[in-house]
């Protein structure tokens, strides 16, 4: 058995949602289908999950409803070219009208509820649409199914007792329409997981239903060794690692998320990337184990929106505790941190900047300066990581030099360098204007020489 996740560039459009049918009943392995909201139909587009804030903020503010009125033609507009009846759409437009008049007392929750209708209402179309095919399928609500998660709006985590309850699904006939994207606290609340976040739950269905193997549809042939956007044509990958996927979605790969990969790690179910417009294609495997064809270096993945905050101090190498409560001040701020490079009298922690205002970059400089006695204390803004990720990375030898020549040759300063301990990944940190320009050159120097 299968399951089968589609992003919302394949669900975008009534001509999708029939490529969509055609793949699903072409295997009957393929049984439980989890549906992202529609998405982008082309470049300028904006997706039903975009359109959904706006309405979130319409409605916190009392302004119009000509936001309401764009997603639910979205949706009349993908029934009619299905020829699904007109009820159905009168539903869903009745549904969300009533969520966005429900509860704001807490807006984070509300803001869920109201995302979470963009896949709920997709699944439910997608659902009609097959039944009008004549197929044997029924739309599944998570909280009937158990897909419980933690109370963390907008970035929930599965709960372990998910997975007993979702191995019930196999028992169940016909073809199952799932909504990806968000599941229900134990209080009964809807919950997304954060951006992006169908991967995740087709994830954890994968391993609850005990599916053999987990296809995720979108728009691309494969995974590519970079970013399509910044390299054009770039190398295909055919075969990837759970831990070199890991790296690079978290790194900025944004064609499969990076918290999607635990759950089919854990039971040992493939993860196969393939393309909605082009299902004959192979796609990109992800394995426990792969054989090393390429390189040393599978891919190179960036991005922006970076910030780090420099301290240096002399003799910190024999300060005990130091590190922990320059640390403790981040937590105190509610701040998380990505990476921590350090050296013998200075250390370096970076950060996603839109986290830190002007106020609390003032009050952490401060209490670094007082509490922690630093000789410097510097903020710089506007950073770029850029990782570079490969199994063979961990026997070979002059990576790190062959990378930091290409960044030299192309005139870009490297900002600071972190070896992963994982072995499997290094880091670079440029300014946010040189990124573009970084990965060709990396790319450059590992794929077309
Ligand atoms: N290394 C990569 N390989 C393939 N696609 C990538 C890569 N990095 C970024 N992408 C982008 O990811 C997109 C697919 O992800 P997404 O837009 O979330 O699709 P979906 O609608 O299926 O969820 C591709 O169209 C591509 O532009
Ligand atoms: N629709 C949600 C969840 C998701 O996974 O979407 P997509 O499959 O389009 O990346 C979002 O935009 O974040």
């Amino acid at each position: 058995m299968k399951v089968v996740k589609f992003g919302g560039t394949s669900v975008a459009s009534g001509q999708q949602i029939e490529k969509v049918f055609q793949i699903v009943t072409s295997d009957p392995e393929r049984k439980i289908v989890v549906v992202s909201a529609p998405g982008k139909r082309f470049k300028e587009d904006i997706k039903v999950t975009d359109l959904l804030i706006s309405c979130v903020e319409q409605y916190m503010n009392g302004e119009g409803k000509d936001v309401y009125q764009a997603v639910v033609k979205r949706y009349e507009e993908i029934a009619e070219y299905l020829g699904v009846a007109r009820d159905v759409v009168d539903r869903i437009s009745m549904d969300l009208l009533e969520v966005l008049h429900g509860d704001k007392s807490n807006p984070a929750r509300f803001r869920d509820a109201v995302l979470a209708s963009g896949e709920d209402n997709c699944a439910k179309l997608v659902a009609a649409y097959f039944q009008e095919m004549g197929v044997e399928s029924s739309y599944v609500n998570p909280k009937e199914a158990g897909l419980f998660v933690t109370d963390e709006p907008g970035n929930a985590q599965v709960l372990p007792e998910s997975y007993d309850n979702l191995r019930m699904l196999r028992d169940r006939s016909g073809i199952l329409i799932f909504p990806g994207f968000f599941g229900y606290s134990e209080e009964g609340a809807v919950v997304t997981f954060s951006r992006g976040g169908s991967d995740i739950t087709g994830s954890i269905l994968a391993n609850g239903a005990g599916a053999a193997v987990y296809e995720n549809f979108t728009d691309v042939d494969s995974v590519y060794c970079v970013n399509p956007n910044i390299v054009a044509q770039p190398k295909a990958i055919h075969e990837l690692t759970y831990r070199e996927m890991r790296e690079l979605s978290y790194a900025g790969f944004a064609v499969f998320h990076d918290e999607a990969l635990i759950p089919a790690f854990r039971a040992g179910i493939p993860v196969v990337i393939k393309n909605t417009n082009n299902p004959s294609a192979p796609g990109t495997r992800i394995l426990s184990e792969r054989v090393n064809k390429n390189g040393p270096v599978t891919g190179i993945a960036s991005d922006s929106g970076f910030c780090s905050i420099y301290v240096s101090k002399y003799l910190m190498n024999r300060e005990v505790g130091f590190g922990r409560r320059l640390l403790h001040i981040l937590e105190d701020h509610g701040l998380s941190y990505e990476h921590t490079p350090s050296g013998i009298d200075d250390i370096s922690v970076i950060l996603r900047q839109n986290q830190l205002d002007a106020e609390t970059e003032a009050q952490i400089i401060e209490r670094i300066q007082s509490e922690l006695h630093a000789d410097h204390v510097k903020v710089q803004r506007d950073l770029s990581m850029i990782m570079i990720v490969g199994e063979g990375m961990r026997q070979n030898v002059g990576t790190m030099a062959k990378a930091s020549a290409a960044l030299a040759q192309a005139g870009v300063n490297i900002e600071m360098i972190n070896q992963g301990s994982s072995e499997v990944s290094m880091m670079f940190g440029v300014k946010a204007h040189d990124e573009q320009k970084a990965v060709q050159a990396i790319y450059g120097a590992f794929f077309t020489k």
